[in-house]
């Protein structure tokens, strides 16, 4: 069994990008610039959008973090995207989510200028992913593939069992394995909260994306032998034992699961550190896009 080392693989891509950060600056060029607009106080979104900030100054990138309370009407929020796409001094951007209940996230998302959409969201650039032509690919599915590539998983052929249909993971995933590329070629399946014999289906499944948001639900007995087993979950479970007061817990339960798996992604250390990764490849993406 080998462990897919996301936190290992995502410095390694930071350090690629810190290089070419590096001649930039020697050839006089602007350093890539990313904002990300935050809404209220959520601890997870806080401790996410922190990650991205601090990976940017590691790596030597402009970084604006924007944060708004909680109270923040859609119009302000629509305003200050406004000012972001026009600022040509920001390659990209993002609006961490998820956001209050009281703004429209559809609306949101739209108003973004394409090309500064560093996250994929916007439907140009879903639309742009669905017919493979160049875009910003959502940089969690973006960072699985990446990752995959990394290990040289074999994937062509593959029955690869997508759990979850999010915009952000399941959907962009099922796309983007089922299309001819590197780590793509495979065989999806999607399956969801409304799937009938759901382990019956996992069991056949070479490879497994696991992101539907409930923690240690995919288990031993729901997979076969040699399967490979990406965990996109990220959830708090509160825990006494722990300083912080909780432990991170996948979709995965990892210890029924890794015995019989050929990969495996650990939580954390897996998917959620080349997320981060590919936010920055994406902005680095940006700048390279807006020099032509
Ligand atoms: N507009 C937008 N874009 C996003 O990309 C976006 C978002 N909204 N909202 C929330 C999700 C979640 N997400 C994560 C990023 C990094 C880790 C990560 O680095 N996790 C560490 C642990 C971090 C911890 O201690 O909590 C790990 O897995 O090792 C996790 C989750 C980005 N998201």
């Amino acid at each position: 069994m080998t462990i897919l080392d996301g936190k290992k693989v995502s410095n390694d891509i930071k350090e690629e990008i810190a290089v070419d950060v590096q001649s930039m600056i020697a050839n006089g060029e602007k350093v890539p610039h990313l904002a990300a607009i935050l809404v209220g106080t959520d601890g997870a979104s806080m401790t996410y959008v922190n990650a991205k900030v601090k990976a940017c100054e590691k790596i030597g990138f402009h970084s604006t973090l924007i944060d708004l309370p909680e109270e923040t009407t859609e119009e302000v929020l629509l305003e200050k995207i406004n000012e972001l796409n026009t600022n040509d001094d920001i390659d990209g951007f993002i609006v961490q989510l998820p956001l209050p209940k009281h703004i429209d996230e559809q609306k949101v998302l739209m108003a973004i200028d394409p090309d500064k959409d560093v996250d994929g969201f916007h439907p140009t650039n879903v639309g742009r992913m669905a017919l493979d032509l160049p875009t910003f690919l959502p940089a969690t599915p973006f960072g699985i593939m990446e990752l995959l590539e990394r290990y040289n998983v074999e994937t062509s052929g593959k029955n690869v069992v997508v759990m979850g249909r999010s915009h952000i993971v399941g959907r962009p995933m099922s796309i983007l394995m089922s299309q001819k590329r590197k780590a793509g070629d495979a065989t999806v399946t999607v399956v969801h909260s409304r799937t009938k014999n759901l382990a019956e289906i996992t069991r056949e499944a070479d490879i497994i994306v696991a992101a539907i948001g409930i923690s240690e639900y995919l288990t031993g007995d729901m997979v076969k032998d040699g399967v490979v087993v990406i965990d996109v979950g990220i959830t708090r479970v509160p825990d006494d034992t722990k300083k912080a007061g909780y432990r991170l817990a996948g979709d995965v339960d990892f210890a029924s699961v890794s015995p019989k798996a050929s990969f495996i992604t650990p939580v954390p250390g897996g998917v959620g550190p080349m997320t981060i990764a590919m936010l920055l490849k994406n902005t680095l993406l940006a700048r390279e896009r807006h020099n032509k």
